[in-house]
């Protein structure tokens, strides 16, 4: 059995036609099942629907052989214990600083409030910058407004919830896209079959960029 962890929403949606150019296709429509397992076309082949922060655990822990994260998601998870072999380009967007728009730098420590906490930190030491990172876990962009923080960090696409609550994007920390994760001992273990789902992704991922 080959297991894939997704998560629902953005990363399901821009996934299963990738799945699909390589044969796997669900059974039933994950969005509308209440199910977490979901048999594929592919008797051997089923996907687990599970949060999209906990795709690197599934998969560095063996509980699902392969798995689709954002990569803000494995730089807040870090470490070594994943495989990275594929970036799927979906789900694109930039991890950001942002603070109210027209707000002038404030003085001394800064104040960020995010739930990319291991990024911030990292992002904030690089720059030799005192900062007090303040944990959230959504609606980071009510911190600035209340007073909570001086900034957050969150992923940002088209900017429009930045600018829905009168904030501004600020400093670029990187370009964030899809990856396929891999867990090293099935990679070791199923290695021609992993190849080869991997070959064929690549293959979709390679067909659907504009020219
Ligand atoms: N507005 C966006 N546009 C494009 N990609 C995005 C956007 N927001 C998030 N992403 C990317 O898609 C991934 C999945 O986001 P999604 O919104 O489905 O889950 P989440 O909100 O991060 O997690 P959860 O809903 O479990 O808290 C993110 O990790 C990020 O890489
Ligand atoms: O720059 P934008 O195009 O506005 O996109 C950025 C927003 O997208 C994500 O939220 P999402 O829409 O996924 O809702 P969520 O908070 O439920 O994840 C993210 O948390 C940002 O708030």
């Amino acid at each position: 059995m080959l297991t894939i962890a997704l998560s629902k929403g953005r990363i399901l949606d821009d996934t299963l036609p990738l799945l699909a150019a390589a044969g796997i296709v669900p059974t039933e429509n994950p969005d509308k099942s209440r199910k977490l397992i979901i048999p594929t076309t592919q008797a051997d082949v089923r996907l687990l629907i599970v949060r999209a922060t906990d795709v690197p655990t599934y998969v560095e822990h063996g509980a699902a052989d392969l798995g689709v994260a954002g990569k803000d998601v494995l730089l807040e998870y870090g470490g070594q214990g994943l495989y990275e072999p594929l970036d799927l380009q979906i789900a694109q967007c930039k991890l950001m600083t942002a603070g109210k728009v027209g707000e002038p730098e404030p003085r001394g420590r800064l104040r960020v409030a995010t739930k990319f906490v291991n990024v911030a930190k990292r992002y904030y030491a690089e720059q030799g910058r005192q900062v007090d990172i303040i944990k959230l876990y959504g609606s980071m962009e009510l911190a600035p407004l209340v007073g909570l923080a001086d900034k957050i960090i969150d992923v940002v696409d088209t900017g429009n919830t930045l600018r829905a609550n009168g904030l501004e994007p600020q400093e670029l920390i990187c370009h964030v896209s899809s990856r396929l994760v891999v867990n090293k001992a099935s990679m070791k273990m199923q290695h021609a079959r992993i190849q080869a789902l991997i070959d064929t992704l690549r293959q979709a991922v390679e067909s659907r960029r504009p020219a």
